[in-house]
């Protein structure tokens, strides 16, 4: 039996420590509000994955020192976006040869970094014991124990393991893989690509339009990726193209919704307003175009999608712009 520290007790955070549960690991999750803790040392977490029996094994609090003690692993899982600000306090729990793992998929805005560069430049963490966890994994699929997959990434392989072997269940089936950048990449990306689906479907639009929004969106996707050193064949693995799919077609996906409250003619004001949990894709749009352009590469759908989300565009004049672009090969 391992120790595991989870900190962040929203879906995936809840989720991931349900499935290290039944791993047979003891799991110490580190939330901000006493009143999720107690919720979640009652044995549910009805704010963000109501109905679910949570497994013995998972103790929760709000002190970070008491959750990381004797902790081998350590898993990240908050919105990206605060993950900087967040290991200001965290970074010194982090050391004694921890394997810190991160189940984020968001770009940092302002730096353009991914966020296994975040906890190694912040926290101090060499990347041999920093890995990712990115697959197709909507948390209110996992905490019903519906069969998934998903890649744990490092570049020490071993450390890899060692992760995948507390997160291997009956339900669970983790791949392992030295492409970080890869991982990372698909993670962030699919939810920009899911948002701009989801418009498509609340503009109405069938399958063949969702099915040209997700080919291309994984063009562009692996356009980036390799930019960035990635390993091609990750985007046609379980994080790529599989959280890809999993995203852009499933309602109970965030980004996705957003992107369907969109395309019916809600603003973004209004969408935000009455999404209560991380779409991280509303915001990393940004960053992972500004990422793109750093490195010279076309990413249209994540252009577009930005300027629907950041410039006031709307959905339809979104479509129309990425019918219009000049012909070209589609393998270019
Ligand atoms: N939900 C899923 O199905 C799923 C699956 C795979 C990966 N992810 C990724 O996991 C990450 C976390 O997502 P989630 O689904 O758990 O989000 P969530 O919105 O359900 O929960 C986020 C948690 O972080 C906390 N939080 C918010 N702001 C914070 C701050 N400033 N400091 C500390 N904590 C803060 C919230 O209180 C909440 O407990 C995201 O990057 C997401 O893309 C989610
Ligand atoms: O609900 P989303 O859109 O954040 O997606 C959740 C997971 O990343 C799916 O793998």
């Amino acid at each position: 039996m391992s120790h595991i520290a989870v900190f962040g007790a929203g879906s995936w955070g809840t989720a991931f420590a349900t499935i290290l549960a039944h791993g047979g690991n003891d799991v110490r999750v580190w939330g901000r509000r006493p009143e999720l803790v107690a919720q979640i040392n009652s044995g549910v977490n009805e704010d963000y994955l109501p109905g679910v029996d949570l497994p013995s094994g998972i103790s929760a609090s709000t002190d970070p020192a008491e959750v990381t003690d004797g902790a081998e692993i350590v898993i990240l899982s908050v919105p990206s976006q605060s993950l900087r600000t967040n290991l200001a306090d965290w970074g010194p729990l982090l050391h004694d040869d921890k394997i810190v793992v991160s189940l984020m998929k968001g770009i940092e805005l302002g730096t353009t970094k991914r966020m296994s560069e975040v906890i190694h430049e912040v926290a101090g963490v060499p990347s041999e014991r920093i890995a990712v966890v990115s697959g197709p994994n909507l948390a209110k699929e996992i905490v019903r124990q519906q069969p998934a997959a998903s890649v744990v990434a490092c570049p020490d392989l071993e450390a890899a393991d060692t992760v995948a072997a507390v997160c291997s269940t009956s339900f669970f089936r983790p791949y392992t893989s030295t492409d970080v950048i890869g991982a990372e990449l698909g993670g962030a990306v699919k939810n920009v690509i899911a948002l701009a689906v989801g418009m498509a479907s609340g503009l109405g639009f069938g399958d063949n339009t969702k099915a040209t929004i997700i080919t291309r969106g994984l063009a562009e996707t692996t356009r980036l990726a390799m930019a960035l050193g990635a390993d091609p064949r990750t985007m046609s693995g379980l994080a790529g193209v599989g959280d890809l799919i999993a995203t852009c077609m499933s309602p109970l996906s965030r980004n996705h919704s957003f992107g369907v409250k969109l395309g019916e003619g809600m603003s973004v004001a209004e969408v935000t307003e009455q999404t209560k949990q991380t779409a991280e894709g509303v915001k990393s749009c940004a960053s992972i175009l500004d990422l793109a352009r750093a490195h010279g590469v076309d990413v249209p759908i994540t252009e577009q999608v930005n300027r629907v989300v950041h410039e006031g565009v709307s959905p339809q004049d979104m479509v129309s712009v990425l019918l219009s672009r000049a012909r070209k090969h589609e393998m270019d």
